[in-house]
């Protein structure tokens, strides 16, 4: 995260970046609702290698790991055994973060989630054989998804600095409940709710030049948005939050190792 990059991490700042994450995900997936579902990628009875979307992602993080891609704490590789090292060289970074950082990973569930939960919600029923451009969008938004929710490594490191006295105790007592009491801000939840929203609802307009557009907003208009702004909220509401919470606690819970 670049604002990781020597100035002290404040929470305004790590907010920030998850603002603009959101983006991210919701272009991510605009982008894919223009293919339909095309179950067929997912399969894996047609190769050994498995489904052509696990082929895909495993064969595009070699060459991003060869670009000089995850070095970063919130850049977390789907499969990481065997992955090479970076061919050219990479600028060195100053580490913001617990040694722990780069060991947590809840890539596995944001897998199952979007494949089982998340695509059937945003992808309409169909087959148009568009295979290899279908997984490369399904990588997009892994790869968004994943970023955003791992950021909460830099979120509970800027919680545990801001309020020691508070942390300590139930990370020495290893009470995970205690920790997502104290790291979860239902308000700000609620914002973020809305605003994925809302951004969904702006993003995905159909833009032409004889409508007016910004104009419409409400559920007068999703009906012909690329993807449901409901949708979004849900993502953020059922998976987003609580995975990057997870993620703020399995950190949090190495914090004083
Ligand atoms: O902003 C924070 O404080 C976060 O921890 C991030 C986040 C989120 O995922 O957006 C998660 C938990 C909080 O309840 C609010 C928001």
């Amino acid at each position: 995260m670049d604002a990781g990059g020597g100035e002290q991490l404040r929470l305004a700042a790590v907010r920030d970046q998850l603002i603009r994450e959101e983006d991210s995900i919701v272009f991510a997936l605009i982008e894919r609702a223009k293919r339909p579902r095309n179950t067929p990628a997912y399969s894996a009875a047609a190769a050994a290698a498995g489904s052509l979307a696990e082929f895909f992602v495993r064969e595009a993080e070699v060459l991003h790991a060869k670009a000089g891609h995850y070095q970063k704490p919130e850049d977390v590789p789907f499969f990481s055994q065997d992955l090479p090292p970076p061919v050219f060289p990479t600028k060195g970074r100053p580490k913001v973060l617990h040694p722990f950082a780069s060991l947590v990973c809840v890539n596995d569930a944001i897998w199952k989630m979007y494949f089982n939960e998340l695509l059937p919600l945003f992808t309409a029923d169909g087959d148009d054989g568009n295979y290899a451009e279908t997984v490369a969008l399904d990588f997009a938004c892994l790869q968004a998804l994943s970023r955003r929710i791992h950021c909460g490594k830099y979120v509970a490191e800027v919680k545990f600095k801001d309020a020691p006295q508070d942390y300590s105790p139930p990370i020495r007592a290893k009470d995970t409940n205690a920790l997502m009491n104290l790291l979860t801000f239902t308000a700000v939840e609620e914002k973020v709710k809305k605003r994925v929203e809302k951004k969904a609802r702006i993003f995905g307009q159909n833009v032409t030049l004889e409508d007016s557009v910004g104009k419409q907003d409400g559920d007068a208009c999703d009906s012909h948005c690329k993807v449901d702004p409901k949708v979004l909220s849900k993502l953020y509401d059922m998976w987003v939050m609580p995975l990057t919470k997870d993620v703020e606690v399995e950190y949090l819970l190495r914090r004083l190792d």
